[in-house]
């Protein structure tokens, strides 16, 4: 057998906010309507003051309105929700964005509750949540978004396939797990108290491994010809003291027996912010009315 296609995430991720740009181009001209988004850090996280940075700039090369709040750690609650409040009602931003995690202090559910749904780009609100669980127009979580467009660019049609989600965060395995559904597959959803996890891996034609444990997913899980689809992001040592990154699949091994695999990293990560750009450009258009 021949080994896996890689997937280039990096590529696609790229094509996309070019179609953004034409798209935030068009709202400008024939509707004066300029997307906005607006990006709150508390903290100084090093990957999260990376991945804010990014989306402040690949937002405005999109041409569309960017803001970026920047918190100290030390930022009470009651303060960080003002904010979000402020936001919520603020006319030139359609979406809002808590950069995760947030300091130990701070109740990550509390944040996401104060956002608007309508300029919640993040997908993570009960009300969007549900949305999305009962087949409704919804805002859909980034990563997962991004997934289901590498899936459909790989596969075409993905009804009728058996997919395995590995991991039951809000932020990727639950809505992963609805996307999937949504598009006709039979899903099930492993965690880290499901038994004989391989043997359920082994079932899969499609598999999204969003566990954050370093290269579990060994060759001998997966279905020969499977797509493999990796969301993890580790960071592990190496020889040279310095780190590098990984995914939660064994990338060199799995690649030989799959068909197609998403590297880490070039894979799914460039997916997150470009699909965040699509969520905000999509809530500017419902908060002013005007069609998909
Ligand atoms: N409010 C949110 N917080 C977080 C989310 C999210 O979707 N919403 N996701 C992650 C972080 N994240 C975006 O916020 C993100 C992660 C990874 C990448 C990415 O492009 N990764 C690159 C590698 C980058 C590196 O070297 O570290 C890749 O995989 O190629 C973009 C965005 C947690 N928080």
């Amino acid at each position: 057998m021949s080994e896996a296609a890689i997937i280039d995430g990096k590529a696609f991720a790229a094509r996309l906010r070019q179609t953004i740009a034409a798209e935030v181009a068009a709202l400008k001209a024939e509707h004066g309507l300029t997307p906005g988004l607006a990006v709150v850090l508390v903290g100084e996280d090093p990957a999260s003051q990376v991945y804010v940075r990014s989306k402040g700039e690949q937002t405005l090369e999109a041409g569309m309105h960017s803001e970026t709040h920047r918190l100290p750690a030390e930022t009470s609650q009651a303060e960080l929700l003002a904010l979000v409040e402020r936001l919520n009602s603020d006319p030139a931003v359609h979406g809002v964005l808590v950069q995760f995690p947030v300091p130990d202090h701070i109740s990550q559910a509390d944040v996401v509750a104060a956002i608007s749904p309508d300029k919640d780009v993040d997908g993570l609100t009960v009300a969007n949540a549900g949305r999305l669980a009962s087949g409704l127009p919804a805002l859909t979580p980034c990563t997962p978004t991004g997934c289901m467009m590498l899936l459909r660019d790989q596969l075409g049609e993905l009804s009728g396939k058996r997919a395995v989600v590995i991991g039951r965060s809000n932020l990727m395995g639950k809505p992963m797990a609805q996307l999937l559904l949504a598009a006709d597959c039979t899903v099930t959803i492993a965690h880290s108290r499901t038994k004989d996890l391989p043997a359920v891996v082994r079932e899969a034609d499609i598999v999204v491994a969003a566990v954050g444990r370093p290269q579990m997913v060994k060759a001998d899980w997966v279905k020969p010809g499977a797509v493999v689809i990796d969301v993890g992001i580790n960071r592990i040592p190496k020889d040279d003291g310095k780190t590098r990154l990984v995914g939660d699949v064994a990338f060199d091994e799995v690649k030989a027996v799959a068909s197609a695999i998403t590297p880490v990293p070039g894979g799914v990560g460039p997916m997150t912010i470009a699909c965040l750009l699509a969520n905000t450009v999509l809530a500017a258009k419902r908060l002013n009315g005007i069609g998909e």
